[in-house]
């Protein structure tokens, strides 16, 4: 699913945003887990050119990470 969002021929200049929730948890997988597990190492590097993509870790509970991945959303859609 993430997979054919991300590949969609259509609008390829929208970026898209991962957030990784709840790393408050004992439990919670790491970056390099979450990246791992959708595969999102593949993607980066052969999808680099074409869309982008982040990850970002987060815990809405601690209010932490997923504001500067909205920034970087912001920033991703401003033009030029
Ligand atoms: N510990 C912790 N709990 C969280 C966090 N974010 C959300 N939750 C809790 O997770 C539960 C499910 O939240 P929802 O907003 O219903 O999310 P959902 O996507 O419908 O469900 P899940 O996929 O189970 O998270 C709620 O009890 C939230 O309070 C977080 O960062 N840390």
């Amino acid at each position: 699913m993430l997979h054919e969002l991300i590949s969609l021929d259509e609008r390829p200049h929208l970026p898209v945003l991962v957030l990784g929730n709840k790393i408050d948890l004992v439990g919670a997988v790491s970056e390099e887990e979450l990246r791992l597990q959708l595969g999102l190492e593949q993607t980066e590097a052969c999808l680099q050119d074409l869309r982008s993509v982040e990850v970002f870790m987060c815990s809405v509970q601690l209010r932490s990470g997923y504001i500067e991945g909205f920034k970087w959303l912001l920033q991703q859609m401003r033009p030029g």
